[in-house]
C-alpha cells in the first residue's frame, strides 16, 4: 500500500473533525476521497501534509511514518493545496526553479526534471509566460507540474478543481487521472463532485468526520449512478 490511514481522529475543541479514519491507497492508484462540505477532508489533509499532527492514529506514506520520519515520508509526497500558491509575478518555468531550488535541486537535473514535469501536463508552451497571464486552469496545471518535480510517489490534491470552468476541470480530471495510470503515481484527489471519479478509481467516501466506505468505486456503487449513491448516503435530514 502506498498510503495508509489507520484510526486517525482530529477534534478542534469539542468538535469532532474525524473520527477514526482509516483506509488504504494501493501503489499506482487514482483515489478520490469524496465527501460534502464539512466532510473533514481539508482536516485529513492538513494531517497527511504534516500541518497539524493527530493525537492518536498513524500515517504511512510509501512505507515510511509520518510521525516517526517526517522527512521520509514528507520528501516522497507531493502536495496541491486548495488555495492557489503560485507567485503571481514570476513566469511558469521560474515558479518551478524557486521550487526546485528548496528541494536542493539545480543544473542541468532541474531543467531535465521541469521539462518533463510541464511536458506531463501539457505546459511546456507557457513556460515563459507570467503566472498573472494564465488562466485558472493553466495555473491548477503549474502547480500539479511543480508538486511533481521531485518525483514523489503519492501526490495529494485538496479540491483542486474548485473555481475552474467545466472545460479546465474536466481537462485536469483527466491530467491527473492519466499520470497514475501512466506513471504509477498514487494520487488523493479530495472532492466532492461525483463527476471526477471514474468506475475504476477506489473511493473513499468521507461524511461527518467518518469512512463510510472504501474500495474500488464501481464495486461500491454497482449499478446505482455514483451520484445517487452519494447522495443517498450523505443526506442530512432537514
Ligand atoms: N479551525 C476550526 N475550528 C473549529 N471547527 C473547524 C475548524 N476547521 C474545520 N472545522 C470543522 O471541522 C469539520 C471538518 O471541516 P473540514 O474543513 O476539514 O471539511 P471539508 O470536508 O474540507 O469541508 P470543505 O469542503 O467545506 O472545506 C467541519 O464541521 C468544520 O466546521
Amino acid at each position: 500500500m502506498s498510503l495508509t490511514v489507520t484510526d486517525l481522529s482530529y477534534s478542534y475543541g469539542a468538535k469532532t473533525a474525524l473520527s477514526q479514519v482509516s483506509f488504504a491507497v494501493p501503489e499506482g492508484r487514482f483515489a478520490a476521497l469524496l465527501g460534502p462540505n464539512g466532510a473533514g477532508k481539508s482536516t485529513l489533509y492538513g494531517l497527511l501534509t504534516g500541518l497539524f499532527s493527530a493525537p492518536s492514529g498513524q500515517i504511512r506514506v510509501a512505507g515510511h511514518d509520518l510521525a516517526r520520519n517526517p522527512r521520509a515520508a514528507l520528501a516522497v509526497m507531493g502536495v496541491v493545496f486548495q488555495q492557489p500558491t503560485l507567485d503571481l509575478d514570476l513566469s511558469v518555468r521560474q515558479n518551478l526553479r524557486y521550487f526546485a531550488a528548496l528541494h536542493g535541486l539545480s543544473g542541468r537535473d532541474r531543467d531535465r526534471r521541469i521539462d518533463a514535469a510541464l511536458d506531463r501536463l501539457a505546459m511546456r508552451a507557457r513556460a515563459g509566460e507570467k503566472a498573472r497571464d494564465l488562466n485558472g486552469g493553466h495555473r491548477r496545471r503549474t502547480e500539479i507540474a511543480r508538486a511533481l518535480l521531485h518525483d514523489p510517489r503519492v501526490l495529494l490534491l485538496d479540491e483542486p478543481t474548485v473555481g475552474l470552468d467545466a472545460a479546465a476541470r474536466s481537462a485536469i480530471t483527466d491530467h491527473v487521472h492519466a499520470l497514475a495510470r501512466d506513471t504509477g503515481l498514487t494520487v488523493l484527489w479530495a472532492t466532492h463532485l461525483t463527476d471526477e471519479v471514474l468506475p475504476g478509481d477506489h473511493l473513499v467516501l468521507l461524511h461527518q468526520g467518518r469512512v463510510l466506505a472504501s474500495g474500488t468505486a464501481s464495486a461500491l456503487h454497482g449499478t446505482t449512478p455514483l451520484r445517487d449513491w452519494f447522495l443517498s448516503r450523505t443526506a442530512v435530514p432537514a
